[in-house]
């Protein structure tokens, strides 16, 4: 047997011969993109990569050698595209963002809008954002909400996106996307719920308990404590604790938050029963124009991909590859269209950074309906 000395020593002089290949292509790559821009061709050109593909895999003829050179060629691939797209933006090449910076978000004399009643979580959410001398407008739906920025009828509003315990809230998603309006803050409010009743109700008297599923849900553990209680599902949970004031009864509580309950003029039977006690609530707030604060450090895209094996690898590899940190990633079935699919991405930077402007340029020209929602 060959020592190990002597192995590695050949995989050393191999290695310096890739290495200098390497620089040989990607430098190849780089004059590629130069003629790109001149001709106005797109950088990413799927035909040519699936030829080369075909091409280097049928050089080999063991199957766990050709899969892995066509990894290796996927990634080198990717790599020239990363470069052509960087010798776009220094040309000035790129589609220019539409999106404007700003000092500090303008606000003029119109209302805020959150959806719900007074006393919901969206309205200790709009405050916790605004201030409590924010002037706020509640409305009844998430489209309101969102329509009401993008009609230019209110400055901002605040819509929940997600649960730390419950989840995406899909509705909101869909609405982004379908209104087009822009995410330029957001607000995590932790979420405590109350059980709360008319003066005189008692855990012994409740036999029906009102409130929004997720409040029930998050409840759920507490609630099995009393398996003789009726849950009832509402739309709100400020709405349950409404219901509870006008019916006046002993037998009926909501859950809601303690803010509902003051507001309401209920009682609170017992505190804190969700049974995740980090449960928090994250808001974000919506403008009606493409503005975003200078020093915003949150980017929110979405985009859509075909059904097809890599797709997805293909275009989160931008966004490794520009070294941005990705906190969040979400899917959302496309209507109308069996098995595709729209991604929500989170990740850090700045509209202004050369690694983000590099990253949304590969994703535009390689998923189609690319959005960016907003940089916050
Ligand atoms: O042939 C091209 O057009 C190139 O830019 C080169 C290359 C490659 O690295 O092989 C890179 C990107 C394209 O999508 C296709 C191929």
């Amino acid at each position: 047997m060959k020592d190990l000395q002597e192995l590695r020593a050949r995989l050393d002089v191999i290695d310096a011969q890739i290495v200098d290949l390497y620089k040989e292509r990607m430098d190849i790559a780089r004059e590629v993109g130069a003629d790109k821009v001149k001709t106005g061709k797109k950088v990413f050109d799927p035909i040519r990569e699936q030829a080369k593909l075909d091409q280097v895999t049928e050089l080999l003829e063991d199957g766990f050698y050709q899969k892995g050179i066509g990894e290796l060629y996927a990634q080198l691939m990717s790599q020239s595209r990363k470069i052509q797209y960087q010798i776009l933006i220094e040309e000035g090449k790129e589609n220019k963002s539409v999106f404007t910076p700003v000092a500090e978000l303008p606000v003029s004399s119109k209302e805020i809008v959150y959806q719900g009643v007074p006393g919901s979580y969206s309205q200790l959410a709009t405050k916790k954002y605004f201030g409590e001398d924010a002037k706020l407008k509640n409305v009844r739906s998430f489209r309101e909400a969102v329509a009401a920025v993008v009609d230019q009828e209110a400055d901002y509003s605040v819509l929940p996106i997600e649960n730390s315990s419950a989840g995406m809230v899909s509705d909101v998603y869909d609405l982004l996307v379908q209104y087009e309006a822009t995410i330029v803050g957001e607000v995590i409010l932790p979420i405590s719920h109350a059980l709360v009743g008319v003066k005189g109700a008692t855990l012994n008297s409740i036999k029906e308990v009102y409130s929004h599923p997720q409040a029930l849900s998050q409840s759920s553990e507490y609630l099995e404590e009393h398996p003789d209680w009726k849950q009832l599902a509402i739309g709100n949970t400020a709405v349950a604790a409404k219901q509870i004031k006008a019916a006046g009864d002993i037998t009926k509580a909501a859950i809601c938050s303690e803010e509902a309950a003051s507001l309401y003029e209920l009682e609170i039977i017992d505190q804190g029963i969700n049974r995740n006690e980090n449960n928090s609530t994250r808001f974000i707030v919506l403008a009606g124009k493409k503005i975003y604060k200078k020093d915003a450090k949150k980017v929110s895209i979405c985009f859509e991909l075909p059904h097809v094996s890599g797709s997805l690898y293909r275009i989160l590899s931008h966004v490794i590859f520009n070294d941005l940190n990705m906190t969040k990633i979400e899917s959302r079935p496309i209507k109308d269209r069996t098995w595709e699919y729209r991604f929500y991405v989170d990740f850090e930077g700045n509209l202004q950074d050369a690694g983000v402007q590099n990253a949304l340029l590969g994703i535009a020209e390689e998923s189609k309906n690319l959005l960016i929602l907003g940089n916050y």
